[in-house]
């Protein structure tokens, strides 16, 4: 992916094309209606002044038969005139609507198709998001500022015409004052390209402050720990830093307008004289005088506009590329050779020598992990914080490939498969699992649309986790918004404030066991932290659940809480970024390493409160 700076000629008529399909496939008839609108809009100031300069001609020879007809049809260009701009209004806000929506379509398919994590936590891919996104409506404004341009071509042409009967070398120097503008505004155009990709970061640290002071889950330590004004002023002094590059071009920008608009006025002026002293000289009529003022201020007009639509459709198309860029990126991880599926899980899942860093930056987390787990066995995976459980699952999920080493599925590496072939086979509770503002049907029935869930299906997923008593109490049952921000009632559809709820979170995390279990025939399980928020009972109510749903299926667990592995076929010790200790719960306490020394700490601290009864 290219970085932000303003794109050669070649990629920018790339773009143009691009954009260009996008508006003609939205919306052909109305951009064929604007263009017809367009051109009549173009046409009426020639005709008015060439209407004009007969009324004045005719009044100055007395020829009154002529005026009135004259002035009918003035009357009616200008009215004709009118309905155009209407109807040009309308015609261009619907096709910037209808290739918005293309875009933003295109440009979300092409994030969806993004199969790892990394591009995600990449500040220059976010960057290019984000402008990416502000760009959906340029094709739309493309097409506005391309007809812009057009129409002032045409009135320039016309003009220009019309003026060179009078005077051909001031002609000349009309047409010839635009062009330095033109070369000016085209550089400006580069430089404010490029100030938005440089004001980019801290455009998106003003949202996040900004968002992050209108969110629910926020408020309760913002409020707590009195960070309001903290987060205020930091969103502020981000907003300075974008106003200041804005302010610093749009000065920039004024001063060469202003400079711009007094050679106009020069120009305008200096044929105005001239035209008034070929009068006196009896060289030109009323009618000449009034044509050529009119033909002055029109071409020039017109000429600006035209610099002007023109320069804007070339910003347009600078911002235009980012979406280019993300629509036509290639795949984030290497794509796979032939094969397109994944058979179902025989032997079991080996990691060969696994080294991982997230970055050529960042330290390693994984250093040479040798690991086998069997197909059909459970394998509990433990050790302190941040020893790389978590990144261990994500390399299994292929969210990142090994930067070393090799992850083999009944000995095909996971590079050789479709990612997309590789996930239809896990099912997983991610320790960050997500609370889908939407209802509680619908936030267990997202662990597997592909099946088309119905009711029953969820309520069992739901019963097995322990959560379907909670839900079934809600006000409309399943049927209930967990939002308090979009609460809708689920009846008519009307806002009501009352209809969402909240749920607690270690109902969450029954909730997001149950999209799980609408997987639990898949080949792998992964379980990170599954149960860190349920109360005892109901975690060892929902291992045992897991142990009888998932006997004599693959699954890997991440805990904490040691009690709950006891049973697991194997537990691995993870500490240093290799497999440090590997065996039974009754192998590796009578080995006494680390695993032995967590759980005697974790048995004790339970222990020490405790009186015995009797
Ligand atoms: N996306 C990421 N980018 C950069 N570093 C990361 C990323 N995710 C995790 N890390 C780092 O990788 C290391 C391992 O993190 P990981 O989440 O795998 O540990 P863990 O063993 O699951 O920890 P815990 O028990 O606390 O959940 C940590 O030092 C963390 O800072």
């Amino acid at each position: 992916m290219s970085d932000g700076r303003p794109q050669a000629a070649r990629g920018l008529a790339r773009c143009a094309g691009r954009a260009a399909a996008t508006v003609w496939r939205s919306a052909p008839v109305h951009v064929l209606g604007y263009l017809a609108v367009t051109l009549v809009g173009a046409a009426t100031p020639i005709a008015v002044a060439w209407l004009t300069r007969a009324v004045l001609d005719g009044v100055a020879a007395r020829r009154t038969g002529a005026l009135l007809a004259l002035a009918v049809a003035i009357a009616v260009v200008t009215t004709v005139a009118a309905a155009a701009a209407h109807a040009g209004h309308y015609l261009r806000a619907e096709v910037d609507r209808r290739a918005a929506l293309r875009a933003k379509d295109e440009l979300f398919a092409a994030v969806s198709r993004v199969t790892g994590l990394a591009r995600f936590e990449s500040p220059a891919f976010l960057d290019r998001l984000r402008l990416a996104q502000q760009s959906a409506s340029n094709p739309g404004r493309l097409v506005d500022t391309a007809l812009t341009a057009a129409r002032g071509t045409v009135t320039v042409a016309g003009f220009v015409g019309s003026l060179a009967l009078v005077n051909s070398a001031f002609t000349v120097l009309v047409l010839l004052s635009a062009l330095p503008g033109l070369l000016i505004e085209l550089r400006m155009s580069r430089q404010r390209a490029a100030m938005l990709w440089r004001i980019g970061p801290a455009e998106r640290r003003e949202i996040f402050y900004a968002q992050l002071m209108s969110t629910a889950d926020a408020a309760k330590e913002i409020r707590l720990f009195d960070l309001g004004a903290f987060l205020r002023l930091r969103m502020l002094a981000e907003l300075r830093t974008v106003n200041a590059a804005r302010r610093r071009l749009d000065r920039r920008e004024l001063a060469v307008q202003a400079g711009l608009a007094g050679a106009a006025a020069v120009v305008a002026g200096a044929g105005l004289v001239w035209a008034i002293l070929a009068a006196g000289q009896g060289r030109l009529s009323v009618g000449d005088v009034s044509m050529f003022v009119a033909a002055v201020a029109g071409v020039q007009a017109a000429l600006s506009g035209t610099v002007a639509a023109g320069v804007m459709a070339y910003e347009h198309l600078l911002t235009f590329h980012h979406h280019v860029a993300i629509v036509d990126d290639g795949p984030d991880l290497p794509a796979p050779g032939a094969r397109p599926a994944l058979p179902p899980l025989r032997r079991g899942i080996e990691l060969r020598d696994v080294w991982f860093r997230y970055s050529p930056d960042h330290p390693w987390i994984l250093r040479g992990v040798n690991l086998f787990i069997p197909n059909g066995h459970t394998v509990a995976l433990v050790g302190r914080n941040g020893t790389g459980k978590s990144t261990l699952v994500k390399l299994l999920c292929r969210f990142y490939d090994p930067t070393r080493g090799a992850i083999l599925w009944d000995g095909v590496d996971l590079r050789d498969v479709p990612p997309e072939a590789l996930r239809a086979r896990i099912g997983a509770v991610f320790q960050d699992f997500v609370a889908y503002e939407l209802t509680a049907a619908d936030n267990i029935a997202v662990g597997d649309l592909g099946a088309a869930p119905d009711q029953e299906r969820i309520e069992r997923a739901a019963r097995d986790a322990g959560v379907h008593d909670a839900l079934a109490a809600l006000p409309y049952g399943y049927r209930t918004l967990l939002s308090r921000g979009f609460a809708q009632d689920p009846d008519d559809g009307e806002s009501d404030a009352d209809s969402g709820v909240l749920l607690s979170g270690g109902q969450w995390q029954r909730l997001a066991l149950a999209r799980a279990f609408l997987r639990r025939d898949r080949d792998l399980m992964i379980l990170d932290e599954p149960s860190s928020g349920l109360d005892p009972e109901a975690e060892y109510e929902v291992h045992g659940r897991l142990a009888t749903l998932r006997s004599g299926r693959t699954s890997v667990v991440i805990t904490h809480r040691l009690g709950a592995v006891r049973s697991a076929d194997r537990i691995v010790v993870l500490a240093g970024g290799v497999v440090a200790e590997e065996g039974t719960h009754a192998g590796l306490l009578a080995g006494g390493g680390t695993y032995a020394e967590l759980f005697a700490r974790q048995a004790t601290g339970y222990r020490d409160d405790v009186e015995v009864p009797g």
